[in-house]
C-alpha cells in the first residue's frame, strides 16, 4: 500500500508527470536499503577514485539543485573497480536536501532518512561517445550516494557552501576551480551497490548505483546555506530549493550486494 501511494503521490507530483514515460519501470531510484536483505559479494572490488582538482569547471543552480561541472573530455577524474567494468568519467555533482534536518535524502537505510545526499555523476566512456548518449545506455552511468548527517563542521564543504549565494537563483552560475570532490568521500570503504535509474525526468533506467554505508558530517549551518537557495530565477516570486528528493521506488526484482559482511 506504502510503495503504490508512494507511486500515486510521485506521478501526480508536478516534476514527475512525466513518470508515464518510463510507467512499465522495473529498476527505479530511490530505494529503501534493507540492510539484512543486502548480500555480501566477495567478488566486489574495492572503488578505486582519482578525481583532478583541475578538472572542475563551474557550479550552477538548474533549478532543481546546485550541481559542479567537471571537465569530462579526458579520463583525467575517473573511478574504477568496485563493481565496474571499466572506467567511468565525472561530469558532475549534486545535492538532495529536504526542508528540515528530519527528512532530505532519497535512498534510505532500513528507513532512516538522512537530511542530505550527495550524488557523484559518472558515465562510461568505452561504451558511449558521450554523457547524453550515456544516459539511454544500460549501465551507461554510476551514481555515486553518499549520506550527509548533522554533525561536525565540514571544512572541504564549505568551499562550496561559500559559493551558493552567488548561484541563489535559477539559472545562475559561478565559475569554480579546483576543487576535489574526494574530499566528500568517507573514508569508509564499504558500499552498497543496485541496478536502478536516474532520480529526476527522463528516470531512464541506466544507473549502477553505488551508495556508501558510512554518511559524512556537516554542520546545521552549511545545511542551511542549501535550504537558502531558490528553486525560482531572479525576479520570480520566490520559491525556496528544498525538499528537491524523489520518493521511495518499489525493488521489485532486484538484489541489493554489499562490499562488506
Ligand atoms: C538528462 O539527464 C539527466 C537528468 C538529470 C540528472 C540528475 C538526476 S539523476 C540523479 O542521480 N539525481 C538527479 O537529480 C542526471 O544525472 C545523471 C541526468
Ligand atoms: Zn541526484
Amino acid at each position: 500500500a506504502a510503495c503504490s501511494s508512494y507511486r500515486l503521490r510521485d506521478a501526480l507530483h508536478p516534476l514527475w508527470q512525466s513518470e508515464l514515460s518510463v510507467s512499465g519501470g522495473t529498476r527505479q531510484s530511490p530505494i529503501n536499503i534493507h540492510w539484512r536483505d543486502s548480500v555480501y559479494d566477495p567478488h566486489l572490488k574495492p572503488l578505486k577514485i582519482h578525481y583532478d582538482p583541475a578538472t572542475c569547471l563551474y557550479i550552477w543552480n538548474n533549478g532543481y539543485s546546485f550541481q559542479v561541472e567537471f571537465d569530462d573530455t579526458t579520463d583525467k577524474s575517473v573511478i574504477m573497480g568496485g563493481p565496474l567494468e571499466n572506467h567511468y568519467r565525472l561530469k558532475q555533482f549534486h545535492f538532495h536536501w529536504g526542508a528540515i534536518n528530519e527528512w532530505g535524502s532519497e535512498h534510505m537505510v532500513d528507513s532512516k532518512v538522512y537530511p542530505a545526499e550527495l550524488h557523484l555523476v559518472h558515465w562510461n566512456p568505452v561504451t558511449s561517445t558521450s554523457f547524453e548518449d550515456a544516459i539511454m545506455e544500460n549501465n551507461g552511468l554510476v551514481v555515486i550516494g553518499v549520506f550527509l548527517k548533522l554533525g561536525a563542521h565540514h571544512a572541504g564543504l564549505q568551499k562550496l557552501v561559500d559559493a551558493l549565494p552567488a548561484v541563489k537563483h535559477k539559472d545562475a552560475i559561478v565559475e569554480f576551480d579546483v576543487f576535489d570532490p574526494s574530499c566528500l568521500m568517507p573514508s569508509c570503504p564499504d558500499y552498497w551497490t543496485y541496478d536502478g535509474s536516474l532520480t529526476t525526468p527522463p528516470l531512464t533506467e541506466s544507473v549502477t548505483w553505488i551508495i556508501k554505508k558510512t554518511p559524512i558530517e556537516v554542520d546545521q549551518n552549511q545545511l542551511e546555506e542549501f535550504r537558502m537557495l531558490l528553486f525560482t530565477s531572479a525576479g520570480e516570486e520566490e520559491k525556496r530549493m528544498v525538499d528537491n528528493f524523489r520518493p521511495l521506488q518499489p525493488l521489485m526484482n532486484r538484489t541489493v550486494r554489499s562490499s562488506f559482511r
